[in-house]
């Protein structure tokens, strides 16, 4: 049940405003911005598990900008990887909307948060069961949290003559909870799927490269942990944004399934049509002391292996910003981006967008990168398609939101798992060239299962 405290001073600024809101003619989406008093996203995101299935969860990697949502007012969804659809439908819906915002704020409104399958063409799963192909949804209950601000955004369907009351009474009670963090269940078993038949297919992958079929592809696999009890969402999204500095946090809802992640990868930011997408791959371990680490770093910034991993990135990338982007930047060479648990070379991509062009319009250029895919990318994708043993999902596909004004950011889910009940399946591939041993890239997958691992307190 709802209990309304009629004393807060959220549920009297509440109140005020809705009180400005005119009354609608016909089932219209309001959508209601207003500043709130500091907030705790954890405790927002915990507070919903009442709607559990609806939720979602953004952290930025920077931590500038934390989104969390609650409840569905629309979702946009469907089995094909519907970009133009989604942004034509969320154009419509806008048209008629009311939209009460004084804030300049990102993130703000009636955003659409979600994200895409890997390959719409690859045969449905059953662990995939409960995601469509494409889903982006305008959540019922908004928290942003911008540079230390925050806003709660409520988007809801009114019927002419409809009280918004409900909306204020639950909004006070998912503002005023607090945040209790709960310990991860008990580990039962791990177990890596087919590690011996992944390093087969790992071989026939650099022998397709030296025969030229293919130059470069990324393949994954799959770990599956089981635990002693379900995994607390809100828990888990704290733990990893406390250890993965540096990665976006993530978590999206689908019925009983929840894809959870903690990612280095940007695909693209665009805010007030300045583009930001980075070229993400090459890896290496951590060292154990400052000197080693240094060591590696050095090692990895010069290793032809990984600087050709990484420059089929960068071409590409490049290449398809640079049709729909003015002022294209892109530096000689990459930089060491550091992690916890690994290192990769990272070269940032900046232009400044072209009128006409969305953010998903990019989004769909983009995917998938030569870091996820391979190059040439149509070719690497029927390799994956044709090859791994599994469903990616969502794994390895664009992930984030966009605003009423086209700004927005998309990040590439990896690091991640599909939680369902009390197991996890978590994902990790890397990128084979010709020069790839199965035996190096299976250790490389093996390291990035840790974020996710270390995070569920599971074995490394
Ligand atoms: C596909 C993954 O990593 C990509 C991103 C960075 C570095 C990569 C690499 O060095 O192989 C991969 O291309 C993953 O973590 O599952
Ligand atoms: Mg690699």
């Amino acid at each position: 049940m709802v209990v309304i405290h009629t004393t807060s001073k959220l549920y009297n600024t509440l109140h005020d405003v809705m009180e400005n809101i005119k009354p609608v003619m016909q089932k219209q989406l309001v959508s209601i911005t207003t500043k709130v008093d500091n907030a705790n996203s954890f405790a927002f995101y915990q507070a919903g598990t009442t709607n559990q299935g609806t939720r979602f969860y953004w952290a930025s990697a920077d931590r500038t900008l934390t989104l969390v949502g609650i409840g569905e007012t629309v979702a946009f969804e469907s089995d094909d990887n519907g970009f133009d659809a989604v942004h034509h439908s969320f154009g419509q819906l806008l048209e008629n909307a009311a939209i009460y915002n004084d804030y300049e704020a990102s993130g703000t409104g009636p955003i659409a948060f979600g994200g895409f399958a890997f390959d719409p063409l690859k045969e449905g799963s059953v662990t995939w069961g409960d995601f469509p192909n494409s889903s982006m949804v305008i959540p019922t209950y908004l928290l942003t949290i911008v540079h230390q601000e925050s806003y709660l955004t409520i988007n809801a369907l009114v019927e002419p003559g409809e009280s918004l009351e409900p909306y204020i009474a639950q909004s006070v009670q998912f503002m005023e909870s607090t945040f209790q963090r709960e310990q991860m269940p008990y580990l039962i078993q791990q177990e890596e799927v087919a590690p011996e038949e992944w390093k087969q297919i790992v071989k026939d992958a650099t022998e397709d490269i030296k025969r030229g079929v293919i130059d470069k592809v990324v393949l994954a696999r799959e770990m599956i942990a089981t635990f002693s009890e379900n995994i607390p969402i809100s828990s888990l999204l704290n733990v990893l944004s406390e250890q993965q500095h540096q990665s976006y946090i993530f978590a999206f809802e689908r019925g009983m399934s929840c894809f959870v992640g903690s990612t280095p990868e940007r695909l693209v930011k665009v805010e007030q049509r300045s583009l930001l997408s980075t070229c993400l791959a090459g890896t290496i371990s951590r060292g154990q002391t400052q000197e080693e680490d240094e060591q590696l770093g050095s090692y990895l910034l010069h290793d032809e292996k990984n600087l050709q991993e990484h420059d089929f990135v960068v071409q590409m990338i490049k290449q398809a910003v640079e049709l729909c982007c003015d002022d294209v930047v892109v530096p000689d060479g990459p930089i060491l981006y550091p992690l916890r648990n690994l290192q990769h070379l990272y070269t940032p991509v900046k232009g400044k967008l072209q009128q006409g062009y969305t953010i998903l319009d990019v989004v769909q250029r983009l995917h998938p990168t030569p870091a996820l895919g391979g190059y040439p990318v149509e070719a690497s994708i029927e390799f994956i398609r044709d090859k791994e043993p599994f469903h990616r999902g969502w794994y390895a596909a664009p992930i984030g939101w966009f605003d009423p004004k086209d700004n927005g950011e998309f990040a590439v889910a990896i690091r991640s798992a599909l939680l369902y009940q009390n197991q996890a399946t978590l994902f990790a591939g890397c990128g084979v060239v010709e020069d790839s041993q199965p035996e190096v890239e299976y250790e490389e997958t093996a390291i990035k299962f840790s974020p996710m691992l270390q995070a569920l307190g599971g074995l490394q």
